[in-house]
């Protein structure tokens, strides 16, 4: 069979699209925008853009929740133009997402200045003033954004990150570019290709039977104890890093484990969270907590913890002087482990 696909084989293709189901035609067209710059440069035409500045969303209150606002590409070049820039800086767009009806969403950062771009950054305030919006920071604005727009902003704010750190090849020095849909960059001097990295961190609930282990680290909110998480060493698999983690932080060893949901998480710098529970030996369920890692650890009844759940938002926190306990927000994959364990005790549990 010739590998040279042409024009009659592409309508033949893209023929078949039309009996696919919605999101598998969708997948294919962003698998299309992705690997076509061509492809990728008219769907700007017709896409719509979010906005950032310094990695901050570009935001819009709405009654108790934010939304973000997309901007069309004549939009985005008129707001250029009253800046006195030109439209050079939309080289620096990546491709997030798209509609169910196939429009393009991109993501494009005015306040950064990278490579690409001899324009000077856009000043924050000037552009809120014009947009009727206020850049603000994804750690404020995660958890009051809904479920759609959080998961959008987040994979947005990660791959702008990203291509703002990898600017440079690390073999050749050399300034690296991206493609169109900035779903990887090259060093032109030695075709080397970058393609943007996942964390991958296990998140485990651990739990002995009747209790589950919560842990805090000083860094955590007041008050607020979460399931126990680590980063993936290289050469290690979940497993392995889940019985490490455990062992390194607790010195405890797992008995069993099984694999629950997964989750991109953005902070501090976007991880892939991958969700699991454990139960420790019979009878080894004495902590010996490391304190370079965690400020404290311990065990909490079902009772506790359903209590917990059940208050959980910070207004319905009892306003006595102790700092109350409290379980990561519902967004977070940690809350959706406690939640589990508490609803569905008894999971069949694989051996670790
Ligand atoms: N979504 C959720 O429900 C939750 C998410 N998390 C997230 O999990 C992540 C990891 O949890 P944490 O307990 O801190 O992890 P670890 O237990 O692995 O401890 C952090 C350590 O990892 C190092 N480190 C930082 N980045 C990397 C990396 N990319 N690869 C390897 N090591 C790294 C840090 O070094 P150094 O100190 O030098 O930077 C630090 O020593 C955090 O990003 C946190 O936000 C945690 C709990 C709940
Ligand atoms: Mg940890």
């Amino acid at each position: 069979m010739s590998l040279y696909c042409g024009t009659a084989c592409r309508r033949k293709f893209l023929g078949a699209y039309r009996l696919l189901s919605t999101y598998v035609n969708k997948t294919r067209y962003l698998f299309e925008l992705k690997e076509d710059d061509d492809a990728c440069k008219k769907a700007q035409q017709t896409g719509a853009f979010y906005l950032f500045h310094n990695l901050a969303p570009l935001l819009q209150k709405s009654e108790h929740q934010y939304v973000a606002p997309q901007h069309s590409l004549l939009e985005l070049e008129r707001l250029l133009g009253k800046f006195g820039q030109d439209s050079q800086i939309l080289e620096d767009s990546v491709l997030i997402g798209c509609s169910e009806q196939q429009e393009a969403w991109f993501a494009l950062d005015l306040g950064l200045n990278s490579s690409s771009s001899i324009n000077a950054s856009l000043q924050k305030a000037e552009v809120e003033t014009a947009l009727q919006g206020s850049f603000i920071k994804l750690t404020k604005a995660l958890f009051e954004l809904n479920v759609k727009d959080a998961s959008l902003l987040s994979t947005a704010q990660a791959l702008l990150r990203w291509h703002d750190a990898h600017q440079f090849c690390s073999r050749s020095g050399q300034p690296t570019k991206k493609n169109v849909s900035g779903s990887k960059r090259v060093c032109p001097s030695n075709n080397i290709i970058y393609y943007p990295q996942v964390a991958p961190v296990v998140i485990t609930l651990v739990s002995d039977g009747t209790r589950c282990l919560l842990v805090r680290q000083s860094s955590f909110p007041k008050g607020m104890y979460s399931a126990l998480a680590g980063f993936c060493d290289i050469g290690e698999s979940l497993e392995e890093t889940v019985r490490r983690e455990i062992a390194e932080e607790v010195g405890l060893e797992v008995d069993r484990l099984h694999y629950s949901a997964s989750q991109h998480w953005p902070f501090p710098h976007s991880t892939l969270m991958i969700a699991c529970h454990a139960t420790v030996k019979p009878g080894q369920t004495e902590l010996q907590v490391n304190l370079r890692e965690l400020e404290a650890a311990a065990w909490f009844s079902r009772d506790e913890v359903a209590t917990v759940l059940r208050r959980n938002h910070p207004s319905n926190q009892q306003q006595s002087g102790a700092v109350p306990f409290r379980l990561p927000p519902k967004l977070a994959i940690a809350h959706q482990l406690i939640k589990e364990w508490v609803e569905k005790p008894t999971c069949s549990p694989l051996p670790a």
